[in-house]
């Protein structure tokens, strides 16, 4: 059901825009590689079945190529090895074919190579080279004619072990046409640099689409082959943009260094709101960084108490409602932070054109990422000149009739995208467009996140969003991808809780749910 709704969409997106494929990285980097990866994963299209894909077609090249000569595939463990794995299963019987594995058999992990080394097994001879025949490898070399490279790819880290420095050199030191799969294995995943040995490879058979680590690479050819991964997986936001987001954190890591926010907002009659971001970001840091992390609300002086005593981990500080002064830019420079969410609850009153040009100018000389939502959305509309690049603006589409003076309620997507694109790139900044299918641009890469459920379209949600929007700016430099990863998380958590709670989903709900989420996506180093 699921897949042919998203062959809807693209359809629909592609009758107003031609090819999806301009709103997506053109190179990708070893990163960007494993959030397809796992994107796929989450749309069904999984990990074995691009390594099928990917055999099928390789083995389909080398037999258009080189039908009657002998190739030898030097094979890792890991997911570049069963790719060489699957080749090799299609060729049998199709050319002359060896399988060579570098490395112990008994620990491979990766399912797709497994499967494919029990079936190769069976129906050809597959020796494995260790550290304790390392020399092996030349007599299945002097017998070959083409040598398959999948050695090692985007999964390299740090030094080469000597067994795979010596492979790599013996394979250079044979003088055979040596073909790579992905890319050469020795090169760094994304600069291209060699390791201390490096793949020669005469052609290089890229999967899905050109690397980063191919920029400087010298090879005779190199040609893209289509794994069939359809366009969603890029397209779509999923877990893998999440993975994108999250810094690795270090054991020694202490709470400040982890990324703090400042939220202003709140008024009379609006007490809850600059709450609700704060929230938001303090459970999406303390979910990301482990342990609270620093969110301090700054807000109207007749409200602070009602906001202090509602939490003890948020910090509250007032500035003055009737004139936001001097002294109150003053405090503001005082309170540590890296993200600024301005907006939730604010009046209109307290944000005068002086008061945000003071802000705005402050947080781009700190270099800090500002999300900018409600009250001061309506501000920036009147103030277009102080949009900028360290800025996510996050209306909806009434805000953004008011921003843009385009009304996309009645636009298909197709053309929905396009207006959000224009806005971006026009105004330089990262555009949150938010609906049902809310689109994420910087003006040159989108992503589109698809709510499956209308949980979210409750009092507060919009709050929360802005606030987990800034806890992942707060410690991730890329804007645009954080802006991403806030807005699936939000979605994923407004579609969870759907399934349990139907329409009774509150704001609150979604940030108490953030942490048993997140936590899947913690990269701890130095343990
Ligand atoms: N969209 C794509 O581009 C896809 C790419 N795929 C392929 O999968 C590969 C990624 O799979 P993996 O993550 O398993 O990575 P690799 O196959 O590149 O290698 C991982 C293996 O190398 C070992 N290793 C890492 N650093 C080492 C070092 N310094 N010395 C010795 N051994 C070391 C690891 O222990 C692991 O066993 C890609 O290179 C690509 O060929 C596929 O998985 C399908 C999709």
């Amino acid at each position: 059901m699921q897949s042919i709704f998203i062959c809807k969409l693209i359809f629909n997106i592609m009758e107003g825009l031609k090819d999806f494929t301009i709103f997506t990285k053109k190179l990708l980097g070893s990163a960007d590689t494993y959030n397809i990866i796992l994107n796929g994963e989450h749309l069904g299209f999984g990990e074995k079945l691009m390594v099928e894909n990917a055999g099928y077609a390789i083995s389909e090249e080398l037999r258009r190529r080189y039908k009657n000569k002998k190739i030898l595939f030097v094979c890792g463990v890991g997911g570049k090895g069963a790719i060489g794995l699957s080749a090799a299963r299609h060729l049998i019987g199709h050319a002359s074919v060896r399988v060579i594995i570098v490395g112990d058999v008994s620990g491979i992990k990766n399912k797709a190579m497994l499967m494919n080394y029990r079936i190769v097994k069976d129906l050809i001879e597959v020796d494995s080279i260790t550290d304790s025949n390392p020399d092996d490898i030349r007599r299945h070399l002097r017998w070959s004619d083409v040598v398959v490279d999948a050695i090692i790819g985007i999964g390299l880290v740090g030094r080469l072990s000597g067994l795979l420095y010596r492979t790599i050199k013996t394979v250079n030191g044979a003088g055979r046409n040596v073909i790579a799969i992905d890319i050469p294995s020795g090169i760094d995943p994304d600069s291209g640099a060699p390791n201390i040995a490096a793949i020669r490879a005469r052609q290089v058979f890229v999967i899905h689409k050109q690397k980063t680590a191919l920029r400087k690479y010298n090879a005779d050819s190199s040609i893209i082959v289509d794994i069939g991964l359809p366009a969603s997986i890029e397209l779509f936001s999923g877990p893998g943009d999440v993975r994108a987001a999250v810094e690795k954190q270090r054991m020694d890591t202490n709470k400040y260094e982890r990324g703090s926010v400042l939220i202003i907002g709140g008024s009379e009659d609006y007490r809850g709101a600059p709450l609700l971001s704060a929230f938001g970001a303090n459970n999406t840091i303390a979910a990301l960084r482990g342990g609270a992390g620093y969110v301090t609300v700054f807000a109207p002086d007749g409200i602070v108490e009602t906001i202090s005593s509602k939490s003890p981990e948020i910090i509250a500080k007032g500035f003055n409602e009737a004139h936001f002064g001097e002294k109150d830019m003053e405090k503001l420079r005082d309170i540590r932070h890296n993200a600024l969410v301005i907006g939730p609850g604010l009046s209109e009153a307290n944000i005068t054109f002086k008061v945000v040009s003071e802000i705005v100018k402050y947080e781009k000389e700190k270099r800090n990422s500002i999300v900018i939502d409600a009250t001061a959305i309506k501000v920036m509309a009147a103030y277009k000149n102080f949009i900028d690049s360290n800025m996510v603006i996050t209306p909806h589409y009434g805000e953004f009739r008011a921003l843009a003076g385009v009304d996309v309620r009645k636009y298909d997507l197709g053309k929905r995208i396009n207006a959000a694109i224009d806005f971006a790139k026009d105004n330089g900044c990262i555009l949150v467009l938010k609906g049902n299918e809310t689109i994420i641009t910087n003006g040159d890469l989108v992503k589109i996140n698809r709510a499956k459920s209308p949980a979210l379209a409750t009092m507060g949600t919009g709050d929360v969003l802005s606030g987990i929007i800034a806890a992942f700016a707060s410690s991730h430099k890329n804007l645009f991808e954080s802006a991403v990863a806030g807005v699936y998380v939000h979605s994923y958590l407004g579609d969870k809780l759907f399934d349990e709670k139907g329409m009774h989903v509150v704001a609150t709900d979604i940030i108490d749910a953030l942490p048993s989420f997140l936590k899947d996506f913690d990269v701890i180093t130095g343990v």
